[in-house]
């Protein structure tokens, strides 16, 4: 008997949700539906349960959200939307239809003043509007039903999208030095090892009621960096394959002045995600270098 799952997964052109359409395609047993504005807009949330109920999935992964940090900063009301309001109606559709929702959230929820990684048990104290934002979405989620997991990743990069990585290789062809800050460490994460991780997950949820299984857990790839430590690492890889390469020069936050505040600690431990789903993404240098041979290629 044919028992393909459809996995409901909002946005079109986002990282995490390409990375879902890319590593679902090799399953049978997964068919990812992917779907974005106009049929599902998280700006205007009213229609938001009749979609999700007309379209029937196994389970709903909230993955689209309002990104843009800095511009959030002067846009809260649409952060707050996208972020809060969107996700809290995917969740009720989810309640109505009695399936697991699965909410993809951020490091940004924690001020980064404790001075070792952040466990999902630690207090939650946003520094700007995007964090409070995505607070916002994990809270609705769980208001609406038990059956959820809020998964807290940070630092994506991936072929897709706009990102850090794609950022530096870009500025990369035109600069010879780039400055870039070294006082805010955190879990560069792979959109492609988000994917595999929340496939898992999702399958674990679809099988089990278990509680255990539900709650909050923290989910980056494996081994921790400055951004300016990410940013050589990219460059080191790209030199080593002729593409173009930088001089970072380490510089504090105060020196790179931006709308949003970021945390300085954005380290997650993960070894909640590992003992329970069973699932530890992959160290971020490796990933790094997948998806640096991929641009590049
Ligand atoms: N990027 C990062 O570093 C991190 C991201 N996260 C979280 O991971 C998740 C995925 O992020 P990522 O893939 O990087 O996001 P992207 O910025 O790559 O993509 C955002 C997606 O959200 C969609 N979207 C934005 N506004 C709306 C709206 N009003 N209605 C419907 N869809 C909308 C976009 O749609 P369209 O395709 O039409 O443009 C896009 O598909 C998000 O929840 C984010 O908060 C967590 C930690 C770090
Ligand atoms: C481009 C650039 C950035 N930076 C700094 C600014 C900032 O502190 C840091 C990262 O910059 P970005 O704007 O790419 O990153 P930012 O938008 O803060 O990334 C965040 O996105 C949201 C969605 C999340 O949820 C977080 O986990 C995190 O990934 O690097 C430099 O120091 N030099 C540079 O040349």
């Amino acid at each position: 008997m044919s028992m393909r799952r459809r996995y409901l997964v909002t946005g079109l052109q986002g990282q995490v949700v390409q990375s879902l359409v890319e590593r679902a395609a090799a399953r049978q047993d997964v068919e990812i539906l992917a779907v974005g504005r106009p049929q599902i807009d998280l700006a205007a949330p009213d229609g938001i349960v009749d979609a999700v109920l007309a379209l029937k999935p196994d389970i709903v992964i909230s993955a689209a959200a309002y990104t843009a940090v800095d511009q959030a900063e002067s846009d809260e009301a649409a952060a707050l939307t996208v972020n809060g309001q969107g996700p809290a109606a995917l969740a009720k559709a989810a309640a109505m239809l009695d399936i697991p929702v699965l909410q993809i959230s951020t490091d940004y929820v924690f001020d980064g003043s404790k001075p070792a990684p952040y466990l999902e048990s630690d207090p939650v104290a946003p520094l700007g509007v995007y964090g409070r934002s995505k607070l916002e979405g994990e809270r609705a989620v769980a208001a609406a039903t038990d059956n959820h997991a809020i998964l807290r990743t940070a630092w994506v990069y991936s072929p897709f999208g706009k990102n850090f990585l794609k950022t530096m290789l870009k500025l990369a062809e035109t600069r010879d030095e780039l400055n870039v800050v070294d006082d805010q460490r955190g879990n560069p994460t792979s959109a492609l090892d988000i994917a595999d991780a929340v496939l898992a997950v999702a399958s674990n949820l679809i099988a089990s009621r278990d509680a255990a299984l539900r709650g909050v857990f923290h989910m980056t790839g494996s081994g921790e960096a400055s951004w300016a430590e990410f940013a050589a690492e990219i460059f080191r890889i790209s030199a080593e394959r002729g593409g173009p390469s930088a001089k970072v020069n380490p510089i504090p936050s105060s020196a790179y002045p931006t709308p949003a505040k970021r945390p300085a600690n954005s380290r997650l431990d993960c070894g909640k995600l590992t003992a329970v789903h069973g699932v530890t993404l992959p160290s971020w240098q490796a990933s790094t270098a997948e998806v640096v041979a991929r641009m590049l290629s």
